[in-house]
């Protein structure tokens, strides 16, 4: 015998009759003898209690409410019933409706809704329910007939959410069953005191009524069939990749349920395991799909973590005081008033200390709760040996949960690493000693996050995004998305998701937080986007509060930088090839950088020198193993190198600037690289990094350029004046020619001192010898002391920038993770 149950919308439409029945003939095929319990249809029970509400504040719109009811039944009747019997059918549902309208108009005229009508009231659901489905299912060649509950499942006079009185009703539905040859369909939810009144078993109790006939049947097994492919790994409305579990134990299925994995009604499974009767979460849209397996088994498992399921409102009461430390019936006098007056608890914590206590309840109970404390407390609290009650609200409880969480370290600290690196605050904290359970109260603004986190982290075998925010869609903005555009694929086999929420330039932006279309951005940005500077950019990326996410600022603005500490306060890490911070005022950039590292996020800006060469991390790899910095020199320009790499006699000076231009080495002014600027700030960078405090007037240089190219009021009128120079230019390099030199735009930095200036070098330096954009950077340690440590290469233009910078975007993720 198995015992099948199905929800409101597995007997809610022609459709899903249609596989009900399939579903109790396969059964009858395979000679499985059934019994069946329903719910009322989809909705109905809501409407019920909101037609109840109605009338009894004296509400005529009860009516309407009733029409609804109505309606949805015939619809059901015309859609379903085969049309000879559809009048028949119509007379009995007209004739329970005409009951429940005599009831709400009682209810309406003295304007008062017991508990113990209102579950009469919400009765007529799951009745009407069982009657269609069951002259539907003898249509279609079934025999079966309805089974009142409330002729069997006996309880008290606790009306709403009644307690069964199990030996008469396991008496009753075993003697019933002895002499029934038909398949029951049989009523959930309700049931009857011992008097004959009726009453429920709470919101759910559909799935309790099918464990209480599956107990008492000794079945082979509870089927509770609804709507989705079982219990998920966590709540689908808020994380877009969750799987069905394929199994749980009866103890993780009870956390599971009772931290709001709404599949099954927590009471439900005790029942099925005392007799150790699988319970099986099966979907009626989708029969061929296994669904989930409760039982007494702990099923294999690759993670640790069967699933997480959470509260999405609580509030927080906090007890404390001198008075209570140690004593010893605070406690029993705190929970036994509390349960009292049916307050439920949901999460307890005590801190060893004992001077406080922090439980969490429904918000509904909050003000009640602070009423029963205050009654119980009142000479403490007069005495000022208990604080006044605090309550907090607007909180969430998050769960995670699994036997194989048991005796394995490093569990909890993955938890709590992942909500620090996502700047997600935990309220409270609770751990049983049975190790199943791992529960944390966060702010309610923070619950999505912390579920997409707490996914990403303990269930791998998927993808995890790396929510990224991108200022600036120039040269290397544009590049970097055709980048990532172009590996997408590639690093989703590798479980990485690229999910480009944000992009920017300085007029407007664009969101969406799906994942902007890669082959569409530059349309959606103009056609689509919000006309607004980078300060509404920031205040949006922060609104969205996404787990893993990553600042790129593609641009060279001040007024970005100016929103690094906010970006990074907000816990998001940040890359950049800008150099106005890292180059510019120390101390800002000090506090930058302790932000990031209070945060637990990154500020990396590798691309700032030498673009995609490895030049900070290079030294920094240098310095933290103990090497003593002597010296470091370079050619720090790529647009300067190969300006005069290209520079011959008889070619103009101008026109070779333009060439670096178009080749995408210049900055956006190709004047901070001439003046030297450029170069100026990356040696700054780099000085600092060897741990000097210096700035930018530190930095002596010899510059190249003329005032009036300076002056010049656009980069146009640049290039004009720049024209007028050329012989300028020729001459220097004539006469290095002539020493059979080249010439080399160096920087150096030796001891704190940092020079740039324009040099002829001969065939006996390092640096004669540089092709196109490349960059030299040579370091002098006290470990390479005789022959420096040379990084060499490109130093400038998109694709090299911008691979540098989508490298730090995955180095972040890999931290991240
Ligand atoms: N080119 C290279 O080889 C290298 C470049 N870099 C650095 O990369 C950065 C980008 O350079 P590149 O792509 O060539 O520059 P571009 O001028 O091509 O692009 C700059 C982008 O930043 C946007 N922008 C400017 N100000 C703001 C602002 N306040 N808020 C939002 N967006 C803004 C611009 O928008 P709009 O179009 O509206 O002006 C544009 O989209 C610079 O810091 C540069 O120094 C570093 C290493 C190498
Ligand atoms: N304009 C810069 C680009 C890299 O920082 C250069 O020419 O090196
Ligand atoms: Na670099």
């Amino acid at each position: 015998m198995k015992v099948l149950k199905f929800g409101g919308t597995s007997v809610g439409s022609a459709e899903s009759l249609a596989q009900v029945v399939g579903i109790l003939k396969d059964n009858q095929e395979k000679g499985t003898p059934v019994a069946v319990v329903n719910s009322a249809l989809s909705g109905i029970t809501n409407l019920l209690v909101e037609a109840g509400q109605l009338a009894s504040a004296g509400d005529e719109q009860y009516k309407t409410v009733l029409s609804t009811i109505e309606r949805r039944h015939i619809q059901m009747i015309e859609e379903t019933m085969a049309t000879a019997t559809q009048a028949q059918v119509l007379e009995k549902i007209g004739a329970y409706l005409q009951q429940l309208r005599d009831i709400l108009h009682g209810v309406f005229l003295i304007r008062e809704l017991s508990k113990r009508t209102g579950d009469v009231v919400l009765s007529f659901g799951e009745r009407m329910a069982s009657y269609l489905l069951s002259t539907y299912a003898n249509q279609h060649g079934l025999a079966t007939e309805v089974l009142d509950a409330r002729k069997i499942i006996v309880t008290d006079a606790n009306f709403g959410n009644a307690r069964v009185f199990f030996d008469k009703t396991n008496k009753n539905i075993v003697n019933h069953f002895a002499s029934s040859s038909k398949i029951q369909i049989i009523t959930g939810f309700i049931a009857a005191t011992e008097e004959g009144v009726t009453s429920t078993l709470g919101r759910g109790g559909s799935d309790y009524t099918a464990a209480i006939f599956g107990s008492a049947l000794n079945a082979e097994k509870i089927e509770i069939w609804t709507d989705v492919d079982g219990v998920m790994t966590t709540d689908p409305r808020q994380v877009k990749k969750t799987y069905s579990l394929a199994s749980l134990s009866y103890a993780e299925a009870m956390e599971m349920s009772h931290f709001g994995a709404k599949v099954i009604y927590p009471p439900t499974i005790a029942p099925a395991m005392i007799k150790n009767i699988p319970i099986s979460i099966r979907n009626t849209f989708n029969p061929e799909f296994e669904g989930t397996l409760i039982s007494s088994q702990s099923s294999n498992w690759d993670f640790d973590v069967k699933g997480i399921s959470s509260i999405s409102e609580v509030s927080l009461v906090n007890f404390q005081g001198s008075g209570i430390m140690g004593v010893p019936n605070v406690p029993y006098r705190l929970f036994n008033a509390l349960s009292e007056a049916e307050i439920n608890v949901i999460f307890i914590t005590q801190a060893s200390s004992e001077r406080s206590i922090s439980f969490a309840i429904s918000p509904e109970d909050a003000q009640r709760t602070k009423q029963v404390l205050e009654a119980e407390f009142s000479p403490e609290l007069s005495l000022h040996k208990v604080d006044a009650i605090e309550i907090r609200h607007d909180l969430s409880v998050v769960a995670t949960i699994g036997e194989n969480m048991r005796h394995q370290p490093g569990v909890a600290a993955k938890l709590f690493g992942a909500l620090g690196r996502n700047g997600i605050n935990v309220v409270s904290i609770a751990q049983g000693t049975s190790e199943l359970n791992i529960s944390v109260v966060v702010e309610k603004k923070d619950l999505g996050k912390t579920l997409n986190c707490l996914h990403d982290i303990y269930f791998l075998s998927d993808e995890t995004r790396l929510n990224i925010f991108i200022a600036g869609v120039g040269l290397i903005g544009s590049t970097l998305l055709a980048q990532m555009k172009a590996q997408y694929e590639n690093l989703l086999k590798e479980h990485l998701k690229i999910n480009i929420v944000g992009i920017a330039n300085s007029k407007q932006f664009y969101f969406d937080s799906e994942g902007i279309d890669l082959d569409n951005w530059k349309a959606l940005l103009l056609e689509k986007g919000t006309k607004g500077n980078i300060d509404g950019f920031v205040d949006q990326m922060v609104d969205l509060n996404l787990s893993n996410a990553v600042f790129v600022d593609n641009t060279s603005s001040q007024l970005v930088v100016e929103n690094y500490q906010r970006i990074l306060n907000n816990s998001i890490s940040i890359t950049t090839p800008n150099k106005l911070a890292s180059s510019g005022d120390f101390m800002k950039l000090q506090e930058i950088k302790q932000t990031a590292m209070r945060r637990g996020v990154k500020f990396f800006y590798e691309t700032s020198v030498g673009a995609g060469l490895p030049v900070i991390t290079t030294l920094n790899d240098l310095l933290n193993s103990g090497d003593k910095i002597q010296r470091i020199e370079g050619v720090l320009s790529g647009t300067l190198s190969y300006i005069f790499n290209s520079f011959k006699v008889g070619t103009s000076f101008s026109e070779i600037v333009k060439q670096a231009q178009a080749a995408g080495f210049t900055e956006p002014d190709p004047r901070d690289d001439l003046n030297g600027m450029d170069v100026r700030r990356k040696i700054l960078i780099l000085s600092r990094e060897a741990g000097y405090q210096m700035d930018i007037s530190d930095v002596a240089i010899e510059g190249i350029l003329p005032d009036s190219c300076m002056q010049a009021p656009t980069v146009d009128d640049f290039f004009t004046e720049l024209g007028k120079h050329d012989h300028h230019f020729e001459n220097i390099l004539k006469e290095a020619e002539a020493d059979g030199k080249v010439l080399r735009f160096i920087a150096c930095m030796e001891k704190g001192k940092a020079t740039v200036s324009l040099k002829a070098v001969g065939p006996e330096h390092p640096f004669f010898s540089l092709s196109g954009s490349d960059n030299i950077i040579s370091f002098t340690t006290s470990r390479y002391l005789e022959r420096p440590l040379v990084v060499k290469g490109p130093g400038a233009g998109a694709e090299v920038t911008a691979a540098g910078v989508f490298a730090e975007v995955i180095r972040i993720f890999n931290h991240l993770s």
